[in-house]
């Protein structure tokens, strides 16, 4: 598993500015990456393709001109539409000389429509204008009305299918509004490399645990293989006039430090030296949860698993899993987890309670989902305790732990509100939805955008639960790295199950998957 490194909007904009300074052409370099990745969805063939800007006041304009200008010298019918009374003039001046047309109004026939109306100089509200429904819409940096620092939209933004980012990743294209707004991510770097701060979050860059899908597309294949690259330098010292050499557009960032693989048992493994997960899941009103849960940490791979659940759910569990041993407290194990399906069963949730406090003193880790959540007022917690609410689960416990102030910010800025949370209760937090983040106290937050609202279904949750015991008891690493790699293994089971994102499968259905 890989991570990329995150940065807010804010933060990208001050390692820029000495580089600019010094006279780095940035700009240039982005719109190159910019229009690489145009000329590349475009499937190399690009002479009289049409593609119209969308061109703001500021520099995010100034990086789609200058994109427009590479296109239009390659055959591109390249045309720009001037939101606004004032464009970049360098950027202007280049793309008409290149033979670019200004034209009043974005026409329906357009193949690509780059985003480049805001960029990370966004402030106040935006109206995003209606766009073509057959073009392909790609963002320049982000798409617009989308704030980099947060992923808020106040008013409406661009809905981009691909976003060609410079720099950095920006918090903004993975939270909130934002995440859902950018669609496919790709990375240019323009070389702000040692001039980055320590990243605002990490972001889980490989789609899965066994690195089979990727989510974030970096550029930095192409930079070492020039026969895949559609433009070369001499593309952009035609158009700027100014000598960038290939090397210079393109640095290269060297990885982040990898995030943990799974690995499978050790060749002299017994059950026990494996881990074993006690689960206390299930009550009358909901035993399928008991199934799920169980289900789900057999299936990830552990020693043993043994359960507490309603008297009425645990035919059900030894029915679909005889190898779970019912018992009566965690005793031996090395993670727990409590809560999925639990209700208001009063026996199931003392019995997760005393789960939670003997995983505290014993320094276990300890997954508390769903109905267990109303217990973390009463208890004393520690970093060891992943906390797995989804959103309407984070409020309630935010309201009931005495945080009402961090309410208002968990819709404007998710990221910063989970990470203070996370600092307030001692405890990691893992806040599931569209993009899931993970937070320990102290630690940088970890990000991973499934896009696999497949995932949204009832009884998904019970399973990630179980994937989450099941990695905190077989693998060593930080808590917050092993929820990241969990949450990566669920997803992935949700793409090998179901890879053309219909949708179309239930909770029970990821069982089956775990083990492909
Ligand atoms: N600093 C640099 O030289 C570099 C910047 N880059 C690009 O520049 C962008 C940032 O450029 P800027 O700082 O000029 O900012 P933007 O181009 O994102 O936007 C600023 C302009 O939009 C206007 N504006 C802001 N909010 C508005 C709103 N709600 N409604 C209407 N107009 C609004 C501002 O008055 C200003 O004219 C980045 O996103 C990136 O695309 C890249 O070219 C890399 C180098
Ligand atoms: N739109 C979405 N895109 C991707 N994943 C999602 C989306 N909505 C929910 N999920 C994931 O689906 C799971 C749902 O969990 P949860 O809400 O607890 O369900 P349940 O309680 O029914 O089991 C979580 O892992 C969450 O991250
Ligand atoms: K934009």
């Amino acid at each position: 598993m890989r991570y990329e490194p995150v940065w807010t909007g804010a933060q990208i904009h001050s390692a820029e500015a000495p580089l600019l300074r010094a006279g780095e052409p940035l700009m240039r370099r982005a719109a190159w990456g910019l229009a690489q990745h145009v000329l590349s969805l475009l499937g190399g063939q690009a002479y009289g393709r049409r593609v119209v800007g969308l061109i703001g006041s500021g520099n995010n304009g100034g990086d789609g001109l200058w994109a427009l200008a590479l296109l239009r010298r390659r055959g591109v019918d390249a045309r720009a539409v001037l939101v606004r009374q004032r464009a970049h003039p360098e950027g202007l001046a280049a793309f008409r000389a290149a033979g670019g047309r200004v034209v009043q109004e974005l026409e329906a026939d357009a193949d690509v429509v780059i985003d480049a109306i805001l960029g990370t100089g966004f402030r106040g509200e935006f109206q995003a204008p209606e766009l073509p429904d057959r073009a392909l819409v790609v963002a320049c940096d982000l798409p617009s009305g989308v704030d980099a620092d947060t992923g808020q939209v106040r008013g409406t933004a661009i809905q981009a299918d691909h976003t060609v980012t410079f720099g950095g990743l920006k918090t903004g294209l993975l939270v909130g509004e934002g995440g859902l707004r950018s669609g496919q991510l790709h990375l240019v770097d323009i070389g702000l490399g040692p001039q980055l701060p320590p990243p605002d979050a990490h972001c889980v860059a490989a789609g899965a645990a066994r690195e089979t899908m990727g989510e974030v597309e970096g550029d930095r294949e192409a930079a070492h293989d020039t026969s895949r690259t559609p433009m070369d330098s001499a593309d952009l010292r035609e158009v700027s006039g100014a000598p960038v050499s290939q090397a210079a557009t393109l640095h290269m960032r060297p990885p982040v430090g990898p995030g943990p693989l799974l690995r499978g048992p050790a060749p002299g493994a017994h059950k026990y030296s494996r881990g074993t997960v006690h689960v206390v899941a299930g009550s009358a009103q909901y035993p399928g949860a008991a199934v799920l849960s169980v289900g789900a940490t057999v299936r990830t791979g552990v020693g043993m698993v043994t359960f507490q659940t309603a008297q009425q759910a645990a035919d059900r569990v030894i029915s679909s899993f005889p190898e779970a041993v019912a018992a009566a407290e965690p005793s031996r194990a090395s993670a727990v987890v409590v809560g999925p399906g639990l209700g208001e069963d009063p026996a199931q949730l003392l019995a997760a309670q005393q789960a939670i406090r003997w995983a505290v003193q014993e320094e276990t880790p300890c997954v508390v989902d769903a109905s267990a959540l109303a217990l973390v007022p009463q208890l004393k917690l520690s970093q060891n305790i992943l906390l797995t609410p989804h959103l309407g689960e984070m409020r309630r416990l935010l309201r009931s732990c005495g945080h009402p102030d961090l309410l208002e910010l968990l819709s404007t800025d998710p990221l910063q509100a989970v990470r203070s949370a996370a600092e307030r209760l001692q405890a990691t937090l893992l806040l599931k939805g569209p993009t899931t983040i993970i937070a320990s106290p102290g630690g940088t937050p970890i990000l991973h955008r499934g896009s696999t609202p497949g995932l949204a279904t009832a009884g998904s949750g019970d399973v990630l639960a179980g994937i989450l015991g099941a990695v905190t008891a077989t693998q060593k690493a930080p808590i917050d790295q092993l929820a990241a790699a969990a949450a990566a293994r669920h997803v992935q089971a949700a793409r090998l199950l179901d890879p053309h994102g219909t949708g179309a499968f239930g909770a029970a259905q990821l069982l089956e998957a775990l083990t492909v």
